[in-house]
């Protein structure tokens, strides 16, 4: 019978490893703090508030820091009679436009049985639903919309809200928006009026360097594991290794919480750099199979076809060798077939996501440039992940193999 007791040698909290956790404190960002703070003062003032507009690549803090900063700011600014803050956070992910921003907002100020639908209304109409929600809460109202990049290039809300009071619409409530996103040219191809409104105040947030990654793991790993549970050395490769890579504090923390893991599943006294290694490795591997798991159809076609061809002969292929067994892997699954040069776009992509190798050839004096082909990963992870893909007819040496490892 299996049984489970607890192991508490390694963690002392392993949860405060885990991404939703929000530190108490903020590490290695004193400046963006400080120029944070400094944006949101006008709210204390019981002034109008500044526009915020928070960019950086993903795991740098843009979102650990702003929880902090604005719950620093609720709790403090109950100090003062004549401010009432009231802070509403918003994930714009599969949010695509400005009519579904709001609907999303209007349902966010709401109450649960007062909910309206996400579709059917004219935009102006659900604006103005808006007014109507935010002119009831009065006070500064600050609207945090979290991966705002995803609403693209029907912006108008970004405009609309913050400019809302000084058009008339809003006469009881003072808004601010802060955006923040990790996709730098959204703010390039934002319009330049929203750009002026909501990018007044810009904060940048710069990849972690490794000693800075370190002391994040380090002040984390206090609450995070026991005292004696790592080995020396672990937590400043858990750094270098994310410090190399990303610069993201994301990356580290999992890092270490994977080698954690590794460590327990071991039956380790502590956390070595070994299994700091190991977890590299099993962090990558899951992330190439996540990477071919969302791959397109045809993307998935295309890794077929190469794999078919990996297990007849030896790599590396050209695209002239991969082409035709793409094409028949399509027909005999009944999927229209890419031409040869939207197929080649698909074994780029593969190149880009680290799961192909690709070297650029030249074939002597007459003739031309072309691409060779071989995979970067071992193919026992690509047989076990196309052993999950649906609706494909797999050619039969790659059925095969599946089945004995099945
Ligand atoms: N300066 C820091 N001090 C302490 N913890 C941090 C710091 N920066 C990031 N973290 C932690 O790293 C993880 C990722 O940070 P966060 O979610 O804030 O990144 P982000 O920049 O908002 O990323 P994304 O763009 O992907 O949303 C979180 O667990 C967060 O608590």
């Amino acid at each position: 019978m299996t049984t489970f007791t607890r192991d508490t040698h390694i963690f002392r909290d392993e949860d405060m490893l885990r991404d939703d956790y929000q530190p108490e404190s903020i590490t290695a960002r004193e400046s963006e703090l400080d120029t944070y703070k400094t944006a949101l003062q006008p709210v204390i003032n019981g002034a109008q508030p500044r526009n915020i507009f928070l960019y950086g690549k993903t795991g740098v803090g843009k979102t650990a820091v702003s929880r902090y900063l604005l719950k620093q700011l609720q709790e403090d600014s109950v100090k003062y009679d004549d401010v009432s803050l009231s802070v509403f956070w918003l994930n714009c992910t599969n949010l695509s436009s400005s009519y579904q921003v709001a609907v999303n907002l209007v349902n966010t100020l709401r109450l649960a049985d007062d909910q309206i639908s996400t579709t059917g209304y004219p935009q102006q109409r659900v604006f103005d639903l808006l007014y109507e929600e935010l002119n009831s809460i009065g006070g500064t109202v600050l609207i945090i919309l979290d991966e705002i990049d995803h609403i693209g290039n029907d912006d108008e809300i970004l405009y609309e809200i913050p400019r809302a009071r000084s058009n008339g619409y809003l006469t009881e409530t003072k808004p601010g928006v802060i955006g923040i996103s990790n996709d730098f040219s959204f703010r390039d191809n934002l319009s330049p009026k929203v750009k002026d409104t909501l990018c007044e105040e810009e904060i940048h947030f710069s990849p972690y360097n490794a000693p800075e990654l370190e002391a994040i793991l380090d002040r984390r790993a206090e609450g995070a594991l026991y005292d004696d549970a790592t080995e020396s050395g672990v937590l400043a490769l858990c750094a270098a290794i994310a410090a190399q890579d990303t610069g993201s504090a994301r990356q580290a923390l999992d890092l270490l919480y994977q080698a954690g893991e590794v460590a327990r599943a071991a039956a380790h006294d502590r956390i070595t750099q070994n299994d700091v290694h190991e977890a590299r490795n099993k962090l990558e591997r899951s992330q190439i199979e996540h990477g071919m798991r969302e791959l397109t159809r045809h993307g998935h076609l295309s890794l077929v076809a190469v794999l078919q061809l990996a297990l007849e002969s030896k790599e590396p292929f050209r695209v002239r060798d991969i082409y035709p067994q793409y094409r028949t892997i399509a027909e005999r699954s009944d999927i229209d077939p890419l031409v040869r040069r939207r197929m080649h776009d698909h074994l780029a992509d593969l190149a880009m996501l680290g799961i192909l190798d690709r070297h650029s050839r030249n074939e002597g004096r007459s003739g031309g440039q072309y691409y060779e082909y071989q995979f970067s990963v071992d193919l026992e992870i690509v047989v076990n992940v196309v052993s999950d893909f649906e609706g494909l007819t797999l050619p039969r040496r790659v059925a095969k193999l599946i089945h004995s490892v099945e």
